[in-house]
Parts: structure tokens; C-alpha cells; sequence
């Protein structure tokens, strides 16, 4: 019996931009780009880690402009669609616009799972632009499973074409992932993805336990690049997928030639699961803390682990990347005492 297929959205350059400090050169974009459209995944994810609009003093500076990006992107793209990520008050209605000028055709806007609402502006442009959009809905490990359901559906009633369910702390196991998938598929028609990180080292095998719950689309990046331990490497899920005999429409060796020779060059630090990831995973913290933490941490000579643990306490979220400086100059200053 043929099994369903599955839908790759490779977020090499955007999640991966949170690794390499949102340093992606032009070149850069059209090797992967070129590498990405050679390997036949679905869509394509470009941009800022934060999306587009992005680039910010609070969440980093890019190296270049989304315009030059993009535009860079859609020339090396045919198949393969280009998609950016848009999270509201980070990305206006302005900048999706000139995103669609520059040859994009998927949006995925990205919500705390609790905030559909901020998002429905911007889902309903897209879809007036005729782009293929997506509701994402982040830190979904926050709220239960029947939550979730509830904003899907909502999410749907705004006229998503898909929706997504993202693990943005890599803090789900594949018994978590199956439960919610499964009910995600009963309360809304349209398809529904699964963006996971590894934080704990279950990406794939999440994304995996995904697909057999019911999803239809999976986010994945070229050697796992991306926020904390990265998310799930394209690489070995089409080749499980492959073993699985679950068409992805990807060339497993295109794909792992194109990572081998542009993207691991650009890895500027271990994508191993770490104590500090795994407490990232553990403590529900948002991936794209994993270095800042690390950085403030050392600067102000404690552990990185106890500012993280204290971070989950506070069950912070994105947006909310100050309250790292706080709690690194708090734990200094009680190591003073
Ligand atoms: C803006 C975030 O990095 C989106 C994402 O990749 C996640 O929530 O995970
Ligand atoms: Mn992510």
C-alpha cells in the first residue's frame, strides 16, 4: 500500500540564521538555494531567524538586507517555493508586501500559541497577495494539546491554507507529539506541520512520530542548522523517510552534497545536544536563547545552566531576550553576597 506522502519546508536560511548570528551572505543564499531546488524539497524558508523584519539590535543585526536576500533566493528557486516567516510587530504588512515583490509565495506567520489574533492582518494580505499561507504557532508545548485545538481551528476560520504546530523549545517527546497530532488532524481539514528542535535530541524522531500521526508537512534544515541544538537535519529524516518508504520528492544525496559543502563550512558552533540544551528542552525555554544565554553567562562569570533553570522558572518567552541580561547580573550579584 502507498503511504502518504510528506512535505519538506527547509528553514536552513531562517532557523539556521539563528546559529551563524544572522550572517548568511548573498552567496551564501543562492548555494543553498541551488542545492535546495537540486534536491526537490517543497518549499524553501528565507530570512532573518526572527523573520522578516527581523533584523533588530534585540534580535541581531543581519549581514544583509531581507530585499537583497529574497531577491538573491527567487533567482536560484523554480520548483522549490520561497517562503519567509512573519512574526507580527517584528514583520508588517509592508514588508510582506515587498516580500512578495521580490518573488515570495509562502508565508507562514508566526504567533505565540496563544496570540492567533495578532497574526490575522497579515494571514489575510497573504492570502490576498494569492501566496500559499500558513498559521505557525510557537512554544506550543505551553498549552495542552485540546488548547492548541482550539486555535487551529480559529486559525483555519482565517482561511490558513496549512497550519503549523512548532516545538520552538525542543521540549515534546514523541508520545507528546503523537497525542497532539492526532487531535490537531481531527479538529481542522486543512494540513497541518510539524517544526521541531533537538534540544533534547528526539527532532527526528519527533518529526517521524509526527508523520505517522497524521502530519503533512515537516520543517527540516540542511545539517540541522538552527536556534539551541538545531532542529531536524533534512539529511537523515528523508533518508528515514526513504527506509520508511514515504515519498518526500527529495534527492537524499543532492541534499547531503549540498550540506557537506555549504552549509557545514558556516556552522560556527556544535549542533551536539548540550547540558544547556538539554535544559532548554527541559525547562521550555525558546531556542534562539541558547547562545545569547551562553554569551551573557560567561560575561557575567556564572553558569549558564542556573541562569536557563532560572529562565524556565520565569517561563519566558520570545520577546523576552532582556530578561536574560537580568538574570545573569541577579545570579553575579548573589554569588557577591
Ligand atoms: C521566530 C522563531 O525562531 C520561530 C521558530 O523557528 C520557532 O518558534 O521555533
Ligand atoms: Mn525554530
Amino acid at each position: 500500500m502507498t503511504k502518504r506522502p510528506v512535505k519538506i519546508i527547509d528553514t536552513t536560511l531562517r532557523d539556521g540564521s539563528h546559529a551563524i548570528h544572522y550572517q548568511y551572505s548573498v552567496e551564501d543564499v543562492k548555494n543553498i538555494c541551488k542545492g535546495l531546488e537540486e534536491s526537490g524539497v517543497y518549499a524553501a524558508e528565507v530570512g532573518h531567524g526572527a523573520g522578516i523584519g527581523g533584523s533588530t539590535l534585540q534580535y541581531g543585526l543581519a549581514k544583509e538586507a531581507d530585499r537583497d536576500i529574497l531577491t538573491a533566493a527567487a533567482s536560484c528557486l523554480k520548483n522549490t517555493k520561497l517562503a519567509v516567516l512573519l512574526v507580527p510587530g517584528l514583520g508588517t504588512m509592508d514588508d510582506l508586501k515587498a516580500a512578495y515583490e521580490c518573488g515570495v509565495r509562502l508565508v507562514r506567520v508566526a504567533v505565540h500559541c496563544t496570540e492567533l489574533d495578532v497574526g490575522m492582518q497579515h494571514i489575510k494580505l497573504g492570502k490576498e497577495l494569492g501566496m500559499e499561507v500558513a498559521a505557525f504557532f510557537m512554544m506550543s508545548h505551553m498549552i495542552s494539546a485540546e488548547e492548541l485545538a482550539e486555535q487551529f481551528k480559529i486559525a483555519e476560520s482565517y482561511g490558513v491554507d496549512f497550519i503549523y504546530m512548532a516545538d520552538s523549545s525542543g521540549a515534546m517527546v514523541p508520545e507528546e507529539i503523537t497525542k497532539r497530532v492526532k487531535l490537531l488532524k481531527e479538529a481542522v481539514n486543512v494540513p497541518i506541520g510539524v517544526h521541531c528542535h533537538n534540544n533534547l535530541g528526539l527532532a527526528v524522531g519527533n518529526s517521524l512520530a509526527a508523520y505517522e500521526s497524521g502530519a503533512d508537512f515537516v520543517d527540516t534544515t540542511l545539517q540541522g542548522l538552527g536556534a539551541g541544538s538545531g532542529n531536524t537535519p533534512t539529511e537523515a529524516t528523508v533518508a528515514a523517510f526513504n527506509k520508511m518508504q514515504v515519498e518526500t520528492g527529495c534527492d537524499l544525496f543532492k541534499l547531503m552534497e549540498a550540506g557537506e559543502k555549504y552549509v557545514r563550512p558556516l556552522v560556527q558552533h556544535s549542533l551536539e545536544v548540550t547540558n544547556e540544551s538539554i535544559i532548554l528542552g527541559y525547562t521550555g525555554i525558546y531556542s534562539s536563547f541558547y547562545l545569547p544565554t551562553i554569551k551573557t553567562a560567561k560575561k557575567f562569570n556564572v553558569n549558564p545552566i542556573d541562569v536557563l533553570v532560572e529562565l524556565g522558572k520565569r517561563k519566558v518567552v520570545g520577546g523576552q531576550e532582556d530578561m536574560i541580561l537580568d538574570v545573569a547580573y541577579e545570579l553575579s550579584k548573589r554569588k557577591d553576597v
